[in-house]
């Protein structure tokens, strides 16, 4: 019994629980069917947002409808109105100063100074008000204009007024004249192309070359410019030299570049190992030779038993047996590497006899370089002393014929022969070692010391000519002090820097010597574009390089406008084979409006006076630049600091 009582207790408990979750569960009920009843109200009422945004759409473009056709009627007025004003013309003068158009009846309030200079258009076309008479007049279609052309007064000005007028119904600005009725006024904006312009005050900045003092600092493009790459790579230049040649196998081989010289700590000629000796002392036995004559005069050229290397990148073998192509050409010593890898070793040059003025400070006047007159020859060139006793005459060797013949019987000899040392292997402190002979030490020169470590003036000279003339020999002997014999033909271009005290002034002049075969050509007229000066020389016994020098002038005008030219006729020594008379060299000279000089390497005339006479003749280019800059800087007007006064 207690068992069974027990078990209905359970029951009932159980049945009590079920009637709960029954209960629960039809309030779970009642709830879903709520949120049910709300979700489908939410529907509608989405439905009849949906309905009203889309009524709303409707309403937006019809009110825009309804703008395009206000536009319309406005533009349509705006034209009549137009084609009413256009004409007018035809109405009695009277009428030009009578504002009152005769639509307008008495009774009719005028159009609010339609004609006059107080035109209220806002009041015009607010259509708030019945529209005036002669608005009335615009709704009709306008007439066909007789002539796009006609006369036009100056009233239709006052179109502009209107279609300028900043109470446009809508706050829209009137479009355009579809009709294209003459609505622009002489001297009005025409359109959004106004402003567009160039404005003629604005600076020309085009791709004009700065003028800027030239100071210590290295120039940033050597050479080519960055704008017509020359297919060479650095290499590494001894002291203030360097080459530009082409490299064995098409490979590239380029100084390092005056980027990277120090020809403001020295002279060009020295190199960092000069002086050293290096166990190579100037001895008798290594002495180079000098040819003598039997006056005592140097059997022209002087020459060494040395044949200089060829040191010069550009000069690396023989020239006569030079091909573009060839392996001997491209594998020449010192090809592609330039000066710096070759050993200080070999002894210095012999220096030269030659009678380099001493006192050249005071130039003379342009195309005036050389004294005028007849050339001097070797034996008149007065300025040839018989050459003072030098020890290392011991083992010099005299050499008959010409001295164009002798030289180029040296080269043929070509690299056979043992070689000079290269630019830069030698002081710049001339006659420091024989104190007889050579370029001494002049006004010119860079102090014996060395030059000053910071000249006040850069310039790029750039040596020009046929092949053949001297322009290695004339460089060779500013730097090295000695005529150097045997030289082979420039191979690409070379360059040195020399350092001349020019009037109390320190120049540095970067000096590139080109070479004159044909094949090069475009490499030296690359170069031009750099060229501050440029010194042309020609052969006087080469009637032929004389006549080239009017195609090297072409060159030069093409690739360098402003550089300061000087006509340099070399080997004025060789007066028996002369074919071109001073007075040719000096006409053309002239013709060409450029400096004339003759000169000769082999005796070491007139070589450091031009040079010097170029580096005024530049200074003054130079300054006269600056100058010019300066009026232009100080003729613009002063720039406002700011906005407030
Ligand atoms: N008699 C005489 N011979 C000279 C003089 N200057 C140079 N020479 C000789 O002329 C020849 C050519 O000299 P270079 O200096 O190599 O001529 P270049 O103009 O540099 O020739 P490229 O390098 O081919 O452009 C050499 O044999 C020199 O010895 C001079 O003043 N008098």
């Amino acid at each position: 019994m207690a068992l069974s009582s027990q078990m209905q207790e359970v029951l009932e408990a159980k049945e009590q629980e079920v009637q709960k979750l029954a209960e629960g569960q039809r309030e779970l009920e009642a709830r879903l069917h709520h949120l049910s009843d709300t979700r489908q109200e939410a529907d509608s009422e989405n439905r009849q947002l949906w309905a009203a945004k889309q009524d709303l759409a409707g309403q937006l473009e019809e009110v825009r409808g309804q703008l395009q056709v206000t536009r319309r009627h406005l533009d349509a007025a705006r034209g009549r109105v137009s084609w009413q004003i256009e004409e007018e013309p035809s109405v009695p003068c009277s009428r030009e100063k009578a504002p009152s158009p005769p639509a307008i009846s008495p009774e009719e309030p005028p159009l609010p100074g339609l004609f006059g200079d107080s035109d209220d258009w806002s009041q015009l076309l607010n259509f708030s008000s019945p529209p005036p008479k002669a608005l009335q007049l615009s709704w009709s279609p306008p007439p066909t204009p007789r002539d796009a052309s006609g006369p036009q007064t100056p009233r239709v000005v006052r179109q502009i007024s209107l279609s300028k007028s900043p109470a446009w119904p809508f706050g829209q600005e009137p479009s355009s004249d579809p009709e294209g009725a003459p609505r622009s006024p002489p001297g009005l904006p025409d359109g959004p192309e106004d402003g567009k312009g160039i404005d003629p005050e604005e600076p020309d900045l085009g791709p004009e070359r700065p003028v800027k003092p030239r100071g210590l600092e290295p120039d940033p493009e050597p050479g080519p410019s960055p704008e017509a790459p020359l297919p060479w790579s650095p290499g590494a230049p001894a002291g203030g030299s360097g080459s530009l040649v082409p490299a064995p196998q098409g490979a590239v081989a380029l100084p390092e570049g005056p980027s990277e010289r120090s020809w403001g700590l020295r002279s060009v000629g020295q190199s960092p190992t000069e002086g050293l000796g290096q166990g190579h002392p100037r001895g008798l036995g290594e002495a180079p030779g000098q040819a003598l004559r039997p006056d005592g005069l140097p059997a022209s050229p002087l020459r060494r038993l040395e044949e200089e290397p060829k040191a010069e990148a550009g000069k690396p073998g023989d020239r006569s047996r030079q091909d573009p192509g060839s392996p001997q050409a491209a594998e020449a010593p010192g090809l592609g590497t330039g000066h710096p890898a070759s050993p200080q070793q070999e002894p210095p040059p012999a220096p030269l006899p030659a009678d380099l003025p001493q006192t050249p400070v005071e130039a003379p006047a342009p195309g005036q370089l050389s004294p005028p007159g007849d050339p001097p020859p070797r034996a008149a060139a007065g300025s040839l002393e018989p050459p003072r006793p030098v020890p290392e005459l011991a083992q010099r060797e005299a050499r008959p014929g010409s001295p164009v013949s002798a030289a180029l019987a040296e080269r043929e000899a070509g690299p056979s022969r043992a070689r000079e040392p290269r630019a830069g292997s030698r002081p710049e402190d001339l006659g420091s070692d024989s104190g007889e002979a050579g370029l001494t030490p002049s006004p010119g020169d860079s102090p014996a010391g060395g030059p000053p470590a910071d000249p006040e003036y850069l310039f790029h000279v750039i040596f020009l000519g046929d092949s053949n003339v001297g322009k290695t020999s004339f460089l060779h002997l500013l730097h090295q002090n000695a005529f150097a014999t045997g030289l082979a033909a420039t191979v690409g271009v070379d360059f040195r820097v020399k350092t001349l005290m020019v009037d109390n002034k320190c120049f540095a002049l970067q000096l590139w010597d080109t070479a004159g075969q044909e094949r090069y050509h475009s490499l030296t007229r690359q170069l031009l574009r750099k060229a501050d000066g440029v010194v042309l020389m020609y052969d006087v016994t080469s009637q032929e390089s004389f006549a080239h020098v009017r195609y090297w002038m072409d060159c030069l005008q093409v690739r360098s406008g402003q550089a300061v030219v000087l006509l340099l006729g070399n080997k004025m020594d060789c007066e028996e084979e002369r074919q071109v008379p001073t007075e040719a060299g000096r006409q053309l000279a002239q013709d060409l409006g450029v400096s004339f000089g003759e000169c000769s390497a082999a005796l070491g005339h007139n070589i450091l006076e031009p040079m010097m006479n170029l580096a005024r003749s530049l200074r003054v280019q130079e300054d006269r630049l600056k100058g010019s800059m300066v009026e232009v800087a100080s003729e613009r007007p002063p720039k406002r600091a700011g906005c407030c006064f």
